[in-house]
């Protein structure tokens, strides 16, 4: 029976939930164009994406998907051009000058690429894991200790820089952004400069940090194996979500990684580029809706013998 104009307006009127609820981290249909010299380059072209409290989760995607644009957003460095951006509850779009510099000193801590980039060269790992407390005006040098020995590198405290290994480096270096006890960490390619096994101690270091100290984390990465490393894997392209990666342990105690296909809330997906490419798929397929599945064909195939 169709509805009354009364029901529809009462149905209209009443209060919606958000998109994401009570989601960590919230975007929904984020947008983020450069302009440069006149020329508009569309880097986050509507992304969705929820991230919930205590998520270990690694995103990944081809050089110039929007990855970097999407964490120098969830950082709060760059403002994006339309969406919603929300963590822990913060609107990341319209929160004030004040506010963002609170959220970038105690809700977020950031580890970077480029190791030296992370650590201040003269100071020890120490007085680098205790520097952004006393910035703050606290005293931290107990914590500063405690997070050195969680990430196994509390015998390398007394130790600059430029005396650590890449891999002691970037462990500090999660001291260092953990500090603050932020609700959420970043990390931008943390293990790019890195060879595979030190690469795995980094790993290490930030799923302790996730599971002992309850801590977001969210993991930019090229590395295709980094799906092992991490509960879910988002894959990006061409600034959209498209894929997930879920990883769960089999019966007989195997790690299985599936890959999912991402489907927005108004039904759009990507079909993998290779899926398309095998059976020469290109501006529209035919679909099929069957009792358990939905098929896609080449617009100018017939059905396979599927049914
Ligand atoms: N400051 C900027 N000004 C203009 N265009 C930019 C700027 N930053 C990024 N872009 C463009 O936005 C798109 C997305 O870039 P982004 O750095 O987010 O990709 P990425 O996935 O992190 O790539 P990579 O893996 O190479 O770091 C690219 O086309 C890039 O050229």
């Amino acid at each position: 029976m169709n509805p009354t104009l009364s029901e529809l307006e009462a149905q209209a009127g009443a209060p919606r939930a958000a998109f994401g609820g009570d989601a960590h981290i919230v975007c929904d249909n984020l947008v983020r164009i450069y302009k440069t010299e006149g020329v508009e380059v569309v880097a986050l072209q509507g992304l969705d994406l929820l991230i919930d409290e205590g998520e270990l989760v690694a995103v990944v995607g081809a050089s110039g998907s929007g990855k970097s644009t999407l964490l120098n957003v969830l950082s709060g460095l760059d403002v994006p051009t339309a969406g919603v951006a929300r963590v822990a509850g913060m609107d990341l779009l319209s929160m004030t000058a004040k506010d963002r510099l609170r959220y970038r000193r105690e809700v977020v801590g950031f580890i970077w690429q480029q190791t030296a980039r992370n650590l201040l060269p003269y100071l020890t790992a120490r007085e680098n894991a205790e520097l952004p407390v006393r910035l703050a005006g606290r005293r931290g040098k107990g914590r500063a200790m405690e997070l050195l020995d969680l990430l196994g590198v509390a015998d390398r405290a007394g130790r600059r820089p430029g005396e650590l290994s890449g891999g002691e480096q970037q462990r500090v270096a999660i001291a260092v952004a953990l500090a603050n006890s932020p609700q959420l960490i970043l990390a931008d390619e943390p293990t790019g400069e890195l060879d595979s096994d030190t690469s795995e101690e980094v790993f290490d270091a930030l799923r302790k940090a996730n599971r002992e100290l309850g801590v977001t984390v969210v993991i930019v990465t090229h590395d295709p194996l980094v799906a092992e490393q991490v509960d879910r894997t988002i894959g990006i392209r061409d600034g959209r979500t498209s894929s997930e990666t879920l990883r769960r342990e089999g019966a007989e105690g195997q790690v299985v990684a599936e890959e999912y296909a991402v489907l927005d809330r108004v039904g759009r997906l990507q079909l993998p580029r290779d899926f398309m490419n095998a059976l020469n798929m290109e501006r529209r397929v035919r679909l099929e809706l069957e009792s358990d599945h939905i098929g896609v064909w080449p617009a100018r195939e017939e059905p396979s013998g599927e049914q």
